[in-house]
């Protein structure tokens, strides 16, 4: 049985997204508890998640883009992996809509779905991927809109991997 028979895929059960579990990967968006800050004259609250979105590495500067995503269908095959050294890439959903992110740590590329870590959202959370972090392109559940902030600028900053055990993914 050779590497890329289908009984080595590892399956990834894509665990609930928690800010504890997704640290060594990036940062969990997600709406705060409590009391912000009172803006506008009392009309509303302000509540400051992230001051440095890491997006001006080697002149880079903050693209914000929309990624109109159709829902996949699971489990989903992960055999490529992808990173962005030189900045984050945030994806927050625009309404409820969950996604699943699969991920590795910055560094060496993995080689196997079994060194990767999966994640399910639970519709409202979004995520900054840390720079360098490895993932799968987005894995949308629910069909529709995601804002992203990505860096922009100086060529294409994105590595691709092609995992020589691949697996698949489920939630
Ligand atoms: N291709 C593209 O812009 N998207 C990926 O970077 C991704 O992580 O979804
Ligand atoms: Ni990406």
């Amino acid at each position: 049985m050779n590497d890329f028979s289908p009984a080595s895929a590892a399956l990834l059960v894509a665990q609930p997204l928690t800010s504890h579990a997704f640290a060594p990967y990036g940062t969990v968006i997600e709406a705060p508890t409590g009391e912000g800050r009172p803006i506008n004259g009392g009309n509303a609250q302000r509540f400051d998640l992230l001051g440095d979105l890491q997006l001006d590495a080697e002149g880079g500067r903050p693209m914000l883009a929309l990624f109109r995503a159709q829902a996949r269908r699971f489990p989903h095959e992960v055999s490529e992996m992808e990173r962005h050294a030189l900045g984050s890439q945030t994806f927050v959903p625009l309404g409820d809509r969950r996604f699943v992110i699969v991920v590795a740590r910055a560094g060496e590329a993995p080689t196997s779905a079994q060194q990767l870590a999966a994640f399910v959202t639970d519709g409202r959370q979004g995520v900054v991927l840390a720079p360098g972090t490895w993932h799968h392109a987005l894995l949308a559940v629910d069909a529709g809109d995601f804002v992203v902030i990505e860096r922009a600028g100086g060529g294409v900053d994105c590595d691709v991997c092609l995992l020589r055990q691949s697996g698949s993914v489920q939630f």
